[in-house]
């Protein structure tokens, strides 16, 4: 978004540029000669010549067919500095998969009327997608923990899991066979034993999510639900990779807040997984089980991260796929905004 408004920019002060060359070779003498003294910036110098034209009698066509042009561009700019004002502009960074593109979802489901039938519809082919690919993973995982196949029948399944690249015709309708596959695999202790212990091979957080809602979704007809769409993954890290040319300058005017997302599965991993956060992290020194103390052990790690002391981080701990969390979070996010600003202007 922010991108594309810099380029917006760029693209028309060229052209300005390349106008205001072709209007003073397109003025006569006397004309350039009224017109400087009024030029104090590169716009209110257009507007000069261009006022400085409309008083002269020998206009060429060229120099009119400029001067429209050139006030086009002028009325375009202003309009989109107005509709700027009111753009507010969030520039999400953060790791893969910690669910920068869940918020997003969320925001729209929150501030702008939730997905249409048709763009639940759109996400069909990537539920699937996601279903295939946390199927494969899973077995991929039962070889790495040794974990066998319940029913030796599923081999033949599993194969043909494992070698199905798209297990969707053009209809986006699930293939008979793949279904069908899904079905045994899913009825089969050992796959569930594997996804079970997910973690250990980085099965994706939303997998168990699809395999327990495996009836729905391989169902003719199926149509995506609105957590459905919160559960899939779509990849998108390249809008993060282009954010980064962002110039510095921009973080120093622009409020940061700090999500620590997923907490829903810290404080299942913390509390029942056996998995305690001394054993990764020797710094801390709370206790076993203790998800707040846990929780805000790893927050200061990110808030000593923050030099400047006049700009303080506010962190809020959020689980982008819970809506009313998401709610009260934005809630609280905007009103530290609208705090901030005023600061800045003094009123507070
Ligand atoms: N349980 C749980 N799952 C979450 C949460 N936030 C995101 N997820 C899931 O985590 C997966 C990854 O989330 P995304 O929003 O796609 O992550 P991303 O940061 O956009 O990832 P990239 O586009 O790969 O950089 C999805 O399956 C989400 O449904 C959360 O708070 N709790
Ligand atoms: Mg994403």
């Amino acid at each position: 978004m922010v991108l594309s408004t810099f380029s917006y920019r760029r693209h028309h002060a060229r052209t300005h540029r390349s106008l205001n060359r072709l209007g003073s070779s397109a003025r006569a003498p006397q004309l350039r000669k009224r017109a400087v003294p009024f030029v104090a910036n590169s716009s209110s110098r257009v507007r000069a010549i261009c006022m400085g034209m409309c008083l002269h009698q020998d206009i060429t066509e060229e120099g009119k067919k400029a001067k429209l042009r050139s006030s086009k561009i002028e009325q375009d700019l202003c309009e989109h500095a107005r509709t700027e004002m009111n753009v507010v502009k969030i520039l999400m960074l953060g790791a893969a998969e910690s669910g920068k593109s869940t918020l997003i979802k969320q925001i729209k489901i929150i501030h702008s009327h939730g997905f249409s039938k048709q763009e639940l519809i759109s996400f069909k082919p990537a539920v699937l997608d996601n279903l295939l690919t946390s199927m494969k993973f899973v077995l991929r995982g039962m070889g790495m923990l040794r974990i066998n196949l319940a029913n030796k029948k599923n081999k033949m399944h599993a194969r043909s899991i494992l070698s199905c690249s798209q297990c969707f015709g053009d209809d986006q309708e699930l293939l008979p066979f793949v279904a069908h596959a899904f079905c045994a695999l899913w009825s089969d202790q050992g796959v569930r034993a594997a996804a079970a212990r997910g973690y250990e091979f980085e099965l994706n957080d939303s997998a168990l999510y699809f395999f327990e809602n495996m009836n729905r979704i391989i169902a003719p007809k199926y149509v995506p639900t609105e957590t459905d769409v919160l559960r899939v993954r779509v990849r998108t890290c390249g809008i993060v990779e282009t954010q980064f040319q962002l110039n510095e300058i921009i973080f120093r005017r622009t409020s940061l807040i700090l999500l620590m997302n997923k907490t829903d599965l810290f404080q299942e991993k913390i509390l029942h997984s056996g998995r305690h956060l001394r054993f990764y992290l020797s710094s801390y020194k709370g206790a076993d089980g203790d998800v707040d103390a846990a929780a805000h052990h790893i927050t200061a790690m990110f808030s000593s991260c923050n030099s400047s002391a006049d700009k303080p981080v506010y962190h809020h701990f959020t689980t982008a796929t819970d809506t009313a969390n998401i709610q009260d979070v934005l809630h609280m996010v905007i009103d530290q905004i609208i705090k901030e600003n005023l600061a800045a202007v003094q009123l507070l």
